[in-house]
């Protein structure tokens, strides 16, 4: 059995050190809060991330990023990905040896346009970071911490390196596959939450379900037509870190970003819903950068170009909806017209 520091303390964080500790695990916990470490380590509580939820005792918080990561072979970074850049640079100055750093979070860098594994790559070079491993799929904290059947990927450019997390995670209500394509992966689980904050918008305008299926099946096909283009394998987008994560963010109850695309939908500003939700919504900055890329890599994206609009550019929410409904008349399937 082994000991992982697992770096992020909200539900994400909790919901997998609780996987790893049914496992015979020992889990380092960090996070920056000392109260909410003290909670966890003498209540066995986390009621601001996960009310109701009891934490195996086998799991162990720390203020200490130092004491958390000291002598680990392996650390699950599980913090918002605005967080990585510093948390990552201070990571580095405290790694002594060879790690393989798994990382579970879902989004891309504004700007830089990097995927998560690539911003470890700059920040803490080989031989550092042995092994990046990405944790991914349709997976809310919520139900993981009630033990309820879900099924994950882990994503390797080192397809051992994918099997011995596997090996760390895998239970009988936490399934994990392997798949090495760690872009397709990354991509998959960064994009569905643009479509997912756009799902809920239409429903917080009323719209039914017609509407969601809609954009659940064109968000694919735009998510697949920026992957392609970025390196992916198409087929990935078919998978569990694809379309599977898709479903569950744009019909559960649970997702953020549902919910804040809902609030949106109703009328409330951005600034308004990022306050009221308290927990990270990542497809707010995932929705600039895919927008970003799909300039740079000229990948048409209409349903990111629509919600950029209102999230940045104050357009309003139905004339998006319309202006999507407008657009020119197309094929459905691209290969298509080559075919005729
Ligand atoms: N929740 C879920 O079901 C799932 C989440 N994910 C992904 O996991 C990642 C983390 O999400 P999740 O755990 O849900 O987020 P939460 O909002 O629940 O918690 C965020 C955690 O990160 C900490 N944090 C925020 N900013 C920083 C910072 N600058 N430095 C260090 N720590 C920071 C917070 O600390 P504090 O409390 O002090 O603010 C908190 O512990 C996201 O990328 C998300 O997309 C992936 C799959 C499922
Ligand atoms: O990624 C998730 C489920 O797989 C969590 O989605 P939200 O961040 O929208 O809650």
């Amino acid at each position: 059995m082994a000991t992982i520091a697992v770096v992020g303390a909200g539900s994400w964080g909790t919901a997998l050190s609780m996987v790893l500790a049914d496992n015979g695990h020992k889990v380092r916990i960090w996070g920056n809060r000392a109260e909410q470490i003290q909670e966890m380590n003498e209540a066995h509580t986390n009621n601001r991330y996960l009310p109701g939820v009891r934490l195996p005792e086998s799991i162990t918080g720390y203020t200490s990023l130092q004491q958390a990561l000291e002598g680990v072979q392996n650390i699950l970074l599980v913090v918002p990905t605005k967080a990585y850049r510093d948390i990552l640079r201070e990571m580095r100055e405290l790694v002594t040896h060879p790690v393989t750093l798994i990382h579970a979070s879902k989004g891309i860098e504004p700007d830089t346009l990097k995927r998560i594994s690539e911003m470890i790559e700059e920040e803490m070079p080989a031989p550092l970071v042995q092994d990046i491993v990405v944790l991914s799929g349709p997976s809310h904290a919520e139900e993981v911490a009630l033990r309820q059947p879900t099924t994950v990927t882990s994503a390797s450019k080192n397809m051992q390196a994918a099997e011995e997390v596997q090996d760390l995670f895998i239970n009988q209500y936490f399934r994990v596959y392997t798949n090495p394509d760690i872009i397709g992966v990354e991509l998959g689980g960064a994009l569905k939450n643009i479509i997912a904050l756009a799902a809920g918008m239409t429903a917080g305008l009323g719209f039914g379900d017609n509407a969601k299926a809609a954009l659940m099946t064109r968000g694919l096909a735009e998510i697949a037509r920026l992957g392609r283009k970025m390196g992916a394998h198409p087929l990935t987008f078919a998978g569990l870190t694809g379309m599977g994560d898709l479903i569950v963010t744009c019909t559960s109850v649970h997702s953020r970003n549902w919910r804040a695309g809902n609030m949106l939908g109703k009328g409330q500003s951005l600034d308004e819903v990022l306050s009221n939700m308290g927990m990270v919504v990542e497809g707010v900055r995932t929705t600039k950068a895919a927008h970003q890329l799909a300039q740079v890599l000229d990948v048409e994206m209409p349903i990111t170009a629509a919600l950029h609009g209102v999230l940045f550019d104050g357009a309003d929410v139905k004339e998006a909806v319309d202006s999507l409904m407008g657009r020119v008349r197309t094929h459905e399937v691209e290969a298509v017209p080559d075919l005729l």
